[in-house]
């Protein structure tokens, strides 16, 4: 069987100009994925985790069509991703929707892109309102809604415009982490209802296992895959308190065993980096006063 989604030997490298002070700019390669191979199956849901700057945007850009990658390619149903297209649908962490547009008239947009008529994409929006559980705010503006309404609203105007495949960038944390943990089961509940292919991205261990079906580990920068662990709950919705499971616990654990040198090592690029970029600055200046 074909996979849905199958990311193929993809490479991100992006030219990045240094700013050497007014000596010279140069644009150097930066690395941002090397390698990456992953296939997803229809109506599954993945969850990609990985230490900060490692490339997991990169990698949903890229699995969105915003961007192109350097080598490799991504397949959708067998056919290479060569831009964006409704077939995708993307909820980023920031709420991303229009402030002058209600509730509603915010999920029809994509529908109305599409095509559907009114009167058709007024039921569709109001359904999918009562699916994210915020039937009766339909007219309420962004400013009017907390985070998590807001980002209930993003997930609903996503899933309108019924996309064959959902991507997620980090989508719940900007939220608290109550709020959090009710999206996060919230999500499943509509994953269940609708069996949506769905790639999810975190930096949260605990939010990658009670999500996902595969967690896919990802190396610090450049980022490649180290590891995709299979978690094997079934019913995760109806199990009251999955978090405290020994199997979940043991899988917490893993998932932290594969990231936590990879977390060190990110942390040290982000160092070196920030040193790098204070070394130039003040060579920068050094030679201004001397010229
Ligand atoms: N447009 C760009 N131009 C240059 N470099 C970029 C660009 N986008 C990303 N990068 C670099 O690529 C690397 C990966 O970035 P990316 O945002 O994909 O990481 P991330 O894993 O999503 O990080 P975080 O978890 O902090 O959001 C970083 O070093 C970043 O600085």
């Amino acid at each position: 069987m074909t996979a849905k989604i199958s990311i193929q030997q993809v490479q991100k490298t992006f030219r990045v100009k240094r700013n050497l002070g007014h000596l010279k700019e140069e644009a150097q390669p930066v690395s941002a994925l090397q390698d990456i191979n992953l296939d997803v199956k229809q109506g599954e849901f993945m969850v990609i985790v990985g230490p900060s700057g490692c490339g997991k945007s990169t990698l949903l850009d890229l699995l969105a069509g915003l961007t192109k990658p350097s080598g490799g390619q991504i397949l959708l149903d067998g056919k290479p991703i060569t831009g964006p297209n409704l077939d995708r649908g993307i909820v980023f962490q920031q709420y991303a929707l229009f402030p002058w547009k209600t509730a509603l008239a915010n999920v029809e947009f994509g529908l109305e892109t599409k095509g559907v008529p009114r009167k058709e994409r007024r039921a569709i929006a109001q359904q999918f309102i009562r699916l994210v559980g915020l039937a009766g705010f339909e007219n309420r503006y962004p400013h009017e809604l907390s985070g998590g309404m807001k980002q209930r609203i993003a997930i609903a105007r996503s899933l309108a415009y019924d996309p064959d495949v959902l991507l997620m960038d980090e989508p719940f944390a900007a939220l608290d982490a109550q709020t959090r943990e009710t999206l996060q089961s919230e999500l499943l509940r509509i994953w269940e209802a609708t069996r949506k292919t769905i790639i999810f991205i975190t930096h949260g261990i605990e939010e990658a296992v009670y999500l996902g079906q595969r967690v896919a580990v990802m190396t610090s920068r450049p980022g490649r895959i180290k590891e995709v662990i299979d978690i094997p709950f079934e019913a995760r919705t109806s199990e009251e308190d999955l978090r405290s499971n020994p199997e979940f616990v043991k899988l917490r654990h893993r998932i932290w065993d594969l990231l936590k040198d990879e977390v060190h090592k990110a942390q040290e690029q982000e160092i070196s980096k920030s040193l790098q970029a204070g070394h130039l600055k003040s060579n920068g200046k050094g030679a201004a006063e001397h010229g």
